[in-house]
């Protein structure tokens, strides 16, 4: 039996994956080791009626015994105990969600239901290092996966509406406490119908505005306001998350760096865990708009049109709608007056599933399936 260690599995990437592995019955012709850094030796979790001790997640010795590692447990973890593993003349798998050796040279970007041929060449290569794409950029290629595999795609501009999941369980936290302060001062305006609406309006700036507002995880406030700003700051002015769009698509799709030009502006608002995207695409050709519809809605089981109507992009196209499910739903889609080879499109898709935990379970699937 393969032996299949999971870190960061109690973690809230960890914990959707754990999610799917369970509802998908995946925890069965391997042995599972739960790993902790915090709570070796304490009981972990429950799967398949037996209750598994947590081994430590700094023991290399002990990782080392895996063939297979699964890290949902982030990026300095990763900087910290993989090159150890390597020190320690590791060979077996490392699937990671974490970014830190996403653009190492030796490494696929695993999103498989767009680049397959290239994880089952790099296996076939013998590459061990499998890592989970950034939530955009993933979540842009499962709706738009269509028009790449065409070779439609001249360049693409994105704007994303990012959801605060992004950030981390603690950001979320913090917007609906937000969310809350801003409701608990407005109450009794709220409460009474005939108060003026620019005594609400300034009721929840002021509120807002407060010191005491509780901003320390994004800094500024995010209910009612959002932050154009995602991670670090490039030299050319872009953010490392809109830096990520293009790095990262290119090298999905097996091209070389740059060749699909793909940028835009990262902005975070305040919706929980789906990131939505505005697309400005040119085409290299005029391709009539039931042509692009085809390819698009074609691609994947998981995409799926939406009419450009009012009525059903509320019904469909919305974060709400669309949170904890693998669903890929893309509207909006018309010409624009930009010209007949520029095409506008909006997407929504859970950042948590196929953002973060569900490439990585499937590639954890796939190596099994590899090695026999
Ligand atoms: N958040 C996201 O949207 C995305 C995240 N990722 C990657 O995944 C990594 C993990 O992210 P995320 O899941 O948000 O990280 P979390 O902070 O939720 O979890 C990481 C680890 O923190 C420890 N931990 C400490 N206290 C708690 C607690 N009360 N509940 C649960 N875990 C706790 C656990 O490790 P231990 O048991 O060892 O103490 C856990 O595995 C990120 O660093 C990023 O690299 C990738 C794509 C999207
Ligand atoms: N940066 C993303 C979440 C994330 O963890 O991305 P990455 O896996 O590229 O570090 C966001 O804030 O929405």
């Amino acid at each position: 039996m393969k032996k299949v260690g999971i870190v960061g599995w109690r973690g809230m990437v960890g914990s959707v994956l754990m999610e799917r592995m369970r509802q998908e019955g995946d925890f069965q012709g391997y042995t599972p080791c739960f790993f902790s850094t915090s709570q070796a030796g304490q009981a972990g979790p429950e799967v398949n009626g037996t209750v598994y001790e947590l081994l430590d997640g700094t023991n290399v010795a002990l990782l080392a015994d895996m063939d297979i590692v699964v890290s949902c447990q982030g990026g300095s973890y990763t900087g910290e105990v993989y090159p150890q593993l390597m020190a320690a003349g590791w060979s077996g798998y490392w699937i990671d969600a974490a970014s830190k050796l996403r653009m190492d040279d030796d490494a696929i970007i695993v999103l498989d239901p767009v680049n397959r041929q290239l994880i089952d060449e790099g296996l076939a290569r013998g590459i061990k290092k499998y890592i989970g794409g950034n939530c955009t950029v993933s979540l842009m290629l499962m709706a738009l996966g269509g028009l790449f595999e065409q070779g439609w795609v001249e360049w693409i501009s994105s704007q994303t509406y990012q959801a605060a999941s992004g950030a981390g369980a603690k950001n979320m936290r913090e917007l609906v406490s937000q969310m809350r302060l801003v409701g608990e001062n407005a109450e009794n305006l709220l409460d009474d119908p005939a108060a003026a609406i620019l005594d609400l309006d300034r009721n929840v700036v002021e509120t807002l505005r407060n010191p005491i507002f509780p901003v320390s995880n994004f800094g500024a406030p995010l209910a009612g306001s959002l932050i154009p700003w995602i991670d670090t700051a490039m030299e050319n002015g872009q953010t490392r998350e809109e830096w990520k769009g293009g790095a990262e698509s290119n090298k999905i799709l097996g091209l070389a760096p740059g060749e699909i030009p793909v940028d835009g502006c990262c902005v975070r608002v305040g919706a929980m865990r789906c990131h939505s995207q505005a697309f400005t695409i040119k085409l290299k050709k005029d391709v009539p708009l039931a042509e692009v519809e085809q390819a698009v809605a074609e691609h994947n089981q998981w995409v799926y049109l939406v009419e450009n109507t009012r009525e059903q992009t509320l019904r469909e196209l919305t974060p709400a709608r669309v949170t904890g499910t693998l669903d890929i739903p893309v509207g909006r889609l018309r010409k624009m007056n930009l010209g007949t080879k520029y095409v506008s499109a909006f997407t929504v898709g859970d950042q948590l599933l196929w953002g973060a935990a569900e490439p990585v379970r499937r590639m954890l699937k796939i190596v099994l399936e590899y090695l026999g």
